[in-house]
């Protein structure tokens, strides 16, 4: 157990943890060590980053040690009613010893804890053990392929090694540090895109538990990032790199076998479109289909391009396919204008009197076709161009596609880019509402000048406007959105997200799901560094 572990639980709302370290501030490329041994108590826990600030943002800078918990100040009321654990996965690692990531999406993961209870909470993080973070802290230098970094070859021999390790995808990374998600028999599982990297943790320890083994034979070295889970089912992409193309496979809750249910022919080329993310409606699974597409030359290459491991061929086309859950037909395949995404929000079934679905609409953070968001998630160019308009354009992106045979889709802009600042990504919705008709997203957005999207936007997707919230100098991440238990309207509850502050302090802010405005903040007592994605665990699935 971490020294001082819940210790002060129950203390009342202003009860500050104990085992605060000055070494649990964040550091941009610190000398040594990264990883100090668990929490420790200090003296100057008001030193860079602490709970007083008198420090600068720590969003982009390595966290300086592996684990702490313990209690969270609390301005603000809590709702009684948010009874569980919120959980956060992200890149949060980036520098050992004097080696630093180059992208956000390279660091190791590192995991957040805020569990609430009768008002009050706890907060913990950890890093997740993957065999790529334990190799790269014994080695003090990264020894596989992460989404930016290629380790470079000595000579001939380490050239062949790569290769191999490529085709056998034994020197791919497995640092799950996207998603994290409570599977349907109480699992929680952390990932990111590629298959090794799916691994199982506890959510109140947060300690790494196994790899999770998929004991079916389908393969498959990469993976969507955000499989689609439900209490009965896991729903994913499996790209085929090989024969351009993608797997949809569905995984019973409690199982370990994935069963594909069909698969998606890719109509351009050479590669298949990069899939981040994919939605569903009630009856089908959507996979897209853009431009921006898998090279394997560029996933070879030591050196990274500024599209990474992809490519961007617009002249092979944009494409939205939808398969029938139950069949695993194709029922649609259209073309569509170009688009870059990373995240979807949402889609669903539009009907006519006669309630037949007639078309889709699926709903993205769209980055106006533009690739360029993805160089400037370079952690260089976030540490040094803050305060900078230098953040590309971002919409909602709304994907209509019409099931009538149709050769082609449309793709609009949802609301007017402006009402969100003209950032749009890292979104969350109402969980009953996901692959149903809906009215509200939660997401990041801007206020500009920026370099990163630095508010937090609610969009009213029928008013189209959105409400906004800021605090000068701060990065927030994925608001998630957590429905108040019995609600009948979508947007009762609250929206977490976890806020990297100007001043170097970091806290848990909860807004109102209706007004968006500031409910409580938890504070930790030092910064953390950005973070992706995150899921809620309710008291009722985790309680011990
Ligand atoms: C953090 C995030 O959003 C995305 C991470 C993507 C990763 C780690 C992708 C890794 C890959 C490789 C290491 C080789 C194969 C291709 C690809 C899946 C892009
Ligand atoms: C953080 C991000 C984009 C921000 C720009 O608007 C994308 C993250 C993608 C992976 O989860
Ligand atoms: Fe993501």
């Amino acid at each position: 157990a971490v020294p001082g572990r819940l210790a002060n639980q129950g203390q009342g709302k202003r009860a500050v943890a104990q085992p605060l370290a000055a070494s649990a501030v964040t550091e941009a490329a610190p000398p040594a060590p990264v990883v100090a041994p668990p929490a420790r108590p200090v003296d100057t826990p008001r030193r860079r980053g602490g709970r007083g600030g008198g420090g600068e943002l720590v969003a982009w800078k390595s966290i300086r040690q592996e684990r702490w918990e313990g209690a969270l100040e609390v301005d603000g009321e809590l709702p009684l009613w948010l009874d569980g654990t919120y959980l956060r996965n992200g890149p949060g690692l980036w520098n050992l010893g004097d080696y630093g990531f180059r992208h956000l999406f390279d660091g190791y993961a590192t995991l957040v804890r805020i569990s609430f209870r009768r008002g009050r909470a706890t907060g913990a993080h950890r890093q997740i053990e993957s065999e790529a973070y334990k190799a790269a802290r014994a080695r003090g230098r990264p020894l596989l392929r992460e989404f930016s970094h290629c380790p470079a070859p000595a000579n001939l021999l380490d050239r062949l090694g790569n290769l191999v390790g490529l085709v056998t995808g034994a020197a791919l990374t497995d640092n799950p540090n996207s998603a994290v998600l409570p599977l349907g028999d109480g699992r929680v599982m952390c990932l990111t895109e590629t298959t090794k990297s799916s691994v199982l943790i506890d959510p109140d320890t947060l300690e790494t538990l196994e790899r999770f083994r998929y004991t079916d034979r389908l393969g498959g070295m990469v993976q969507s990032a955000h499989p689609i889970v439900t209490e009965s089912e896991f729903l994913t992409l499996l790209p085929d790199l090989a024969r351009p193309g993608h797997l949809v496979v569905r995984m019973e809750a409690g199982s370990n076998e994935r069963k594909a249910i069909g698969r998606v022919d890719c109509r351009g080329g050479p590669a298949p479109g990069w899939v981040h993310s994919f939605p569903i409606t009630e009856h089908y699974v959507v996979v897209p289909e853009m431009p921006l597409r898998y090279c394997a030359k560029n996933l070879l290459r030591a050196e990274p391009t500024p599209l990474y491991k992809f490519e961007w061929h617009l002249e092979s086309g944009s494409y939205m396919h939808v398969m029938c859950k139950a069949s695993g037909k194709i029922v649609a395949s259209v073309e569509v204008p170009p688009f870059v995404t990373f995240h979807f929000i949402n889609a669903y079934e539009e009907t006519d009197e006669e309630g037949r679905v007639t078309a889709i609409i699926a709903d993205c953070c769209e980055h106006n076709a533009n690739t360029a968001i993805l160089d400037k998630l370079r952690l260089h160019n976030l540490r040094s161009s803050a305060g900078q308009d230098v953040l590309p354009d971002a919409r909602v992106g709304r994907l209509r596609i019409p099931l009538d045979g149709s050769p082609f889709g449309e793709l609009e802009t949802a609301l007017d880019p402006e009402e969100h600042g003209r950032g749009m990504d890292m979104c969350s919705i109402n969980p009953a509402h996901v692959g149903r008709e809906y009215r509200y997203a939660y997401a990041c957005g801007a206020r500009r000048p920026c370099n990163f999207p630095n508010t937090l936007t609610k969009v009213d997707l029928v008013e189209k406007t959105a409400k906004n919230w800021h605090e000068e100098g701060s990065v927030p991440s994925e608001p998630f959105f957590v429905p108040r238990p019995g609600a009948v309207e979508e947007d009762d509850g609250v929206a977490i997200s976890m806020v990297s502050a100007k001043d170097g302090s970091g806290y848990a802010l909860v807004l109102d799901g209706k007004t968006f405005e500031e409910v409580a903040r938890a504070k930790f007592p030092y910064g953390l560094p950005y973070g992706l994605h995150c899921c809620w665990v309710p008291r009722n699935r985790n309680s011990k």
